[in-house]
């Protein structure tokens, strides 16, 4: 029998039970679930990394949807508790999900969502900030001025890399990626050279937008070079930032072979997910090469760090905190609210959880046709009649990449979710917008 969690209750007597795993910043999340009918349940339990157990404890016997966090793990067993508990709507309060089985989500029919768009710059600018503070060694000059050891301008004190003119590497070109190479092209006047599984065709067009733009002043243009290996980025960059999701292709993409093909002098960032770096590796190179300079926000075994890595002067390491900028972070808990929000309103409101119950088993026995067909159909009937209804909104976000309209509050947002990872694998509607 798991130990109760503890908790703080909004609206108790509220018709819909959704619980947060966590207290998230801002009120507005609140709010929104609170004007919904929903009792919310923030736990408040102090231990930061909740285990399966309190997370089972905290779904009780009846649960609505849950709000998680990256640091918990989303599979078979919380899937099968959420359901039993009657919930299918589940949000990571995060872009990235490599903690939730989305199969074992699927399987019990339970949305998953996530919160990408809203901290894309944020976290971008995070990583310029790393990639900054290696260049110029700022953590290492303030450690040395705090320690009182500064007697006098010398030199050769601290002496860095310069950025401009240099070449910055992308590994992963997508929304953050993008903002990131945009920042330091634009900032400081670096060639690109980008890796990434799809072409980045806007993020090309901005780099020769600013290229001519430069000539035209007189000044040396900046170029960009599409990748045809992530190789090709680690010869010729001066400055490497790893943006890519973390899945089977990306884990230890950073290993002992991948380092030793880097230059001496650079400099590598990682905002993305830790374990896209072989961090024993990594602390051996920066051992073996002083002059090798490392930013790094996520870690392989966080909250843990590889013995050695802390004692390196050539890393500078920070909490897992790309994100943590007011305006996003509420933005993440009004967007994962949402994404919870919608899916249950739309199991309430149409009396869903029979379509429910015959789309788990439609994954689970994927040639039931005719639970197929009713399945469809009632979804059909649920995404017309969501847009006449009481929901108003849209059925599910189609852009993940349009998100003003939730994050305005100066207008009620759409009461729909913007971002659910597996809407094609449940066969949600998704919104032409
Ligand atoms: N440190 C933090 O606090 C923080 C904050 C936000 C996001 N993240 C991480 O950043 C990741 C990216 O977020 P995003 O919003 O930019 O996602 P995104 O989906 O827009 O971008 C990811 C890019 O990685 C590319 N990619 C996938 N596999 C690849 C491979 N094998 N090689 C090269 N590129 C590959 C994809 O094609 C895509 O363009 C998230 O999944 C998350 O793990 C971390
Ligand atoms: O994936 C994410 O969103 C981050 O790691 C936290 O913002």
């Amino acid at each position: 029998m798991a130990k109760p969690v503890s908790i703080e209750v909004w609206n108790p007597n509220g018709k819909y039970r959704v619980i947060s795993t966590k207290p998230m910043p801002g009120t507005r999340w609140i709010n929104l679930l609170i004007e919904q009918d929903c009792r919310v349940e923030i736990c408040t339990e102090k231990k930061t990394i909740l285990s399966v157990e309190d997370i089972i404890s905290l779904i009780g016997n009846k649960c609505d949807g849950v709000i998680g966090q990256l640091t918990e793990d989303w599979g078979e067993t919380l899937f099968a508790a959420l359901s039993r508990a009657g919930g299918k709507a589940f949000s990571n309060m995060a872009v990235g999900y490599n903690n939730v089985d989305v199969n074992a989500a699927n399987k019990y029919g339970v949305a998953v969502g996530n919160t990408p768009g809203v901290l894309t710059e944020t976290t971008a600018e995070l990583a310029a900030s790393l990639s900054l503070a290696a260049a110029r060694r700022i953590v290492e000059a303030d450690e040395f001025m705090r320690a009182g050891l500064y007697d006098g301008w010398l030199p050769h004190l601290f002496v860095g890399n310069l950025l401009k003119g240099q070449t910055v590497g992308v590994i992963g070109a997508g929304r953050i990626g993008s903002a990131y190479a945009r920042m330091m092209v634009e900032g400081f006047k670096m060639n690109l050279i980008y890796y990434d599984l799809y072409q980045s065709t806007r993020l090309e067009k901005f780099v020769t937008a600013y290229g001519e733009f430069l000539k035209s002043n007189g000044e040396q243009p900046v170029h960009w070079k599409r990748a045809s290996s992530m190789d090709e980025v680690l010869r010729e960059a001066d400055v490497i930032s790893l943006h890519p999701v973390l899945d089977k292709t990306t884990y230890h993409l950073i290993n002992k072979e991948s380092l030793a093909t880097m230059k001496k002098e650079a400099i590598l960032v990682n905002c993305s997910r830790g374990p896209v770096i072989d961090e024993v590796a990594l602390v051996e190179h920066l051992k073996q090469n002083p002059m090798f300079r490392v930013g790094l926000d996520v870690f392989e075994d966080e909250p843990f760090m590889k013995p050695g890595l802390a004692e390196m002067k050539n890393a500078v390491i920070v909490p897992h905190i790309a994100s943590a900028s007011k305006w996003t972070r509420e933005g993440m808990a009004t967007l994962a609210a949402l994404n919870v929000l919608v899916i249950v309103l739309l199991l309430a409101f149409f009396k869903f959880r029979y379509v429910w119950h015959l789309f788990g088993k439609r994954i689970d026995n994927i040639s039931c046709f005719s639970s197929v067909i009713a399945t469809v159909l009632s979804i059909a009937t649920l995404s017309q009649s969501a847009l006449q209804g009481k929901i108003k909104g849209y059925p599910i976000w189609g852009d993940p990449n349009r998100v003003e309209p939730f994050l305005n509050e100066s207008v009620p947002p759409p009461a729909a979710c913007p971002s659910i990872v597996n809407a094609k694998a449940l066969g949600l509607p998704v919104s032409k917008l």
